[in-house]
């Protein structure tokens, strides 16, 4: 019997990568996790030994830092045993942008896109070359949304959902699946880290369910999975009136409203 292919997991120390790595070991893949908090890493990790017999190896880093990105990279591009990438890593802020320090700003855009697309770049040629292989990137609804005001983190997840549509288009017909998964408010530490009192909202999905559900669209090999949307063809107007706009935006001259006289 030919083995699974193992999972590299960033964020798996807690949260929705946590319930990924549980799923994955479950379902028989070795595994790699990767996030800063060792302990809980290697918690995390022994539990899952214990349950499923599994192997899992960690690796301790800081994805906002280049040198610690390197290392993931590299057991990406040299590890033929991994066939899955779990892009889940990532982080929100505290109050608004006029708050928000360009340090801080410049963090989060590191872990929330830099760090997401170059996984998935150390990780594609190999993929593409063995045919085979699925990069899956934790999105969020909220870069749907400009309205929630949630500037920069809403823009990291926006870049996070074009970059996995768009690499569906480039890389599906060389064999390797790219899933965006857009979860709306889940309970998890990240509300915390933000400042915000989870208990407070309501509509809040159990991590539990919200990886259930996106592991339905993944064993679907859907492109998008927005496992909170209750009506699926709401998504599919949308991408439809956005494809219709594209055949127009091609033209010699500038359109009628912005003609200047004479
Ligand atoms: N929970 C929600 O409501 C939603 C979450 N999401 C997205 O889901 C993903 C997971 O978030 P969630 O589980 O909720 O958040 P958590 O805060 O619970 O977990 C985040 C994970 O990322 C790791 N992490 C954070 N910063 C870094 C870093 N600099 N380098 C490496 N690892 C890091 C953390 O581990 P450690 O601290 O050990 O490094 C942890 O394992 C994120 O991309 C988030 O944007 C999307 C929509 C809704
Ligand atoms: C705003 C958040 O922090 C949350 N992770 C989300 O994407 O809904």
């Amino acid at each position: 019997m030919s083995k699974l292919p193992a999972v590299l997991i960033t964020g798996a120390s807690t949260g929705i990568g946590e319930v990924y790595a549980e799923r994955f070991a479950r379902r028989g893949h070795d595994l790699v996790l990767v996030a800063r908090n060792k302990a809980r890493l290697d918690a995390v990790a022994a539990r899952l030994i214990q349950e499923t017999g599994v192997s899992i190896d960690i690796i301790q880093a800081d994805l906002t830092r280049v040198a610690d990105l390197d290392i993931v990279e590299a057991r990406l591009r040299e590890d033929a045993a991994i066939g899955v990438l779990i892009n889940n890593a990532g982080g929100n802020l505290r109050g608004g942008f006029l708050t928000q320090t360009p340090d801080d700003v410049a963090r989060l855009v590191a872990l929330n896109t830099t760090a997401v697309v170059r996984l998935a770049s150390a990780v594609a040629p190999r993929f593409a070359e063995a045919g085979t292989g699925a990069i899956v990137n934790i999105s969020s609804v909220v870069g749907l949304a400009p309205e929630f005001a949630l500037s920069v983190y809403g823009a990291t997840k926006a870049f996070v959902t074009f970059l996995s549509q768009s690499l569906s288009v480039e890389l599906g017909p060389k064999g390797v699946y790219v899933q965006a998964v857009l979860p709306a408010a889940t309970r998890t530490e990240i509300w915390e880290h933000s400042g915000i009192d989870v208990n407070t909202m309501s509509g809040v999905m159990e991590v539990a369910e919200l990886v259930d559900a996106a592991l339905v669209g993944y064993d679907r090999r859907e492109a998008v999975t927005i496992p909170p949307l209750p009506d699926a063809a709401q998504w599919e107007t949308y991408q439809a009136a956005r494809q219709a706009m594209l055949p127009n935006t091609r033209q010699e001259h500038a359109a009628e409203r912005y003609r200047t006289a004479g």
